[in-house]
């Protein structure tokens, strides 16, 4: 007989199922996952957990599935507070004649912190633990992110026009390399380059987003190929696609996030494989804005990472992972007519693991795994619309939506609680966010 250990930990939370995302496909039952300060300490069937663990609290989900935090890769957080502003139209006309217009006169700093915490809000409450962020006044993003608890990319805008945010690209430089040099080394924040698109950055800004990027290693972040007006009217001005025009420029790389993508040949797919860029996928702003489809089973089949999105709430208009996520495996089953196109686990995965490698930092968040950071949500399935459970992924993709989040940590620390948020005031948040509606209105 040999002496039974018993270690003591935090937490213990029980979770009637658990989907680690890896290995994948794994959907486990009866499972106790044991947290010790902001990492995964075990994941252990619970009858090993009663000889094996003493933790300080314990948390009995028995109706719940227990995953990996989401992760959405492109949005414009502080835009929530442009939800429902400018229905209806094509993105061109949607940005030059509505939303940039509508920037210039009502983002300053306070905007983006309300609106960003307004975004967090709805992420954390509906399973979102890290977004990443590409708008004005990164820095107070950054800093929300930080004070709220969230992981999160922080992309810096880079654009040749003048904006709220400084007078044009040397401005934008230097005010981003101050954002990484100030969190790069921050456990939440990790900030990156968001040189806007194509068509609103020059080469010389772009040169210069690559060669900072290769001296602090930060992620470059871009919207591309959103349509094929875009690549159409390149092609017209230089004979030369957007990609391949990004290719030539160094900015394709195994750090770099290609956004939308919904335009792709077979050069487009050589490009993306041998530079090992990532694609974000922004199914319902692409749907919203009939901006196109991308064809996702396609690069997938071609062992290119796609991740998730929602861009921002003003061309969505939810922050609705779980919502994304069922709209892209759709979608995707339409663009590829196979309904075997992007299944429920590998939409999963998408939303998971495949964003912490779009990040860099799949050693430590996207799955459940001893040894990781300790980011996961519990979806109750106990409603009667996810009701009978003969596969909780089928329910997570195709029958939920993210108001059946009940729980999550980030970092080990509880931000969702039976569905009330820790570390934000709600009624307070209200408040504000009606503020900006009457200026916004008058
Ligand atoms: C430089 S800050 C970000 C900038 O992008 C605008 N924006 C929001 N959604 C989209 C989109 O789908 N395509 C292109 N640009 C977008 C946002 O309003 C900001 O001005
Ligand atoms: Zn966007």
């Amino acid at each position: 007989m040999t002496a039974e250990t018993i270690t003591a930990a935090d937490t213990r939370i029980n979770a009637r199922w658990l989907i680690p995302v890896e290995p994948f496909g794994v959907v486990l039952e009866h499972q106790a996952v044991i947290l010790q300060g902001s990492r995964i300490l075990a994941i252990v069937p619970q009858a090993e957990a009663d000889q094996s663990y003493r933790t300080r609290e314990t948390l009995d989900l028995n109706q719940h599935v227990v995953l990996p935090g989401l992760i959405n890769l492109h949005g414009h957080t502080a835009m929530s507070l442009f939800r429902g502003l400018a229905d209806d139209l094509p993105l061109m006309t949607w940005l030059n004649d509505h939303i940039w217009p509508a920037e210039g006169k009502f983002v300053s700093e306070q905007f983006v912190a309300d609106g960003t915490r307004l975004a967090m809000a709805e992420m954390l409450r509906t399973g979102t633990t890290t977004f990443s962020d590409m708008y004005f006044f990164p820095e107070v993003t950054a800093q929300a992110a930080h004070d709220t608890g969230m992981r999160a990319q922080i992309c810096f805008p880079l654009m040749d026009m003048p904006t709220v945010w400084g007078s044009g690209p040397e401005e934008y430089l230097r005010k981003g390399a101050d954002l990484i040099e100030q969190w790069q080394r921050d456990d939440y924040i990790m900030p990156a380059i968001g040189p806007h698109a194509p068509y609103t950055v020059s080469d010389g800004p772009l040169g210069a987003a690559v060669e900072l990027a290769q001296q602090t290693g930060a992620a470059i972040q871009l919207h591309l190929h959103e349509t094929a007006f875009e690549v159409a009217e390149a092609v017209k001005a230089s004979g030369q696609r957007p990609l391949a025009r990004m290719a030539d420029l160094g900015v394709l790389g195994a750090n770099t996030q290609c956004v939308h993508m919904t335009q792709i040949d077979e050069s487009d797919l050589a490009h993306l494989k041998m530079t090992s860029a990532h694609v974000v996928h922004c199914p319902e702003s692409n749907l919203k804005l009939a901006s196109g489809f991308c064809p996702v089973q396609k690069l997938l089949d071609h062992d290119i990472n796609v991740t998730i999105g929602t861009d921002g709430a003003a061309s969505n208009n939810d922050l609705d992972l779980f919502g994304e996520l069922k709209t892209a495996a759709m979608v995707a089953k339409a663009v590829a007519g196979d309904a075997a196109a992007l299944s429920a686990h590998k939409a999963l995965e998408m939303a998971t693991l495949s964003g912490a490698r779009a990040l860099g930092r799949d050693q430590d968040i996207g799955s459940l795994v001893a040894g990781k950071l300790a980011d996961l949500i519990a979806v109750d399935l106990s409603d009667p619309y996810l009701q009978p459970v003969y596969d909780p992924a089928s329910h997570l993709v195709y029958s939920n939506h993210g108001r059946a989040v009940s729980h999550s940590w980030i970092h080990g620390v509880p931000q969702l609680q039976d569905g009330r948020l820790t570390r934000i005031d709600v009624p307070d948040l209200v408040l504000r966010v009606n503020e900006w509606r009457k200026q916004i209105l008058s």
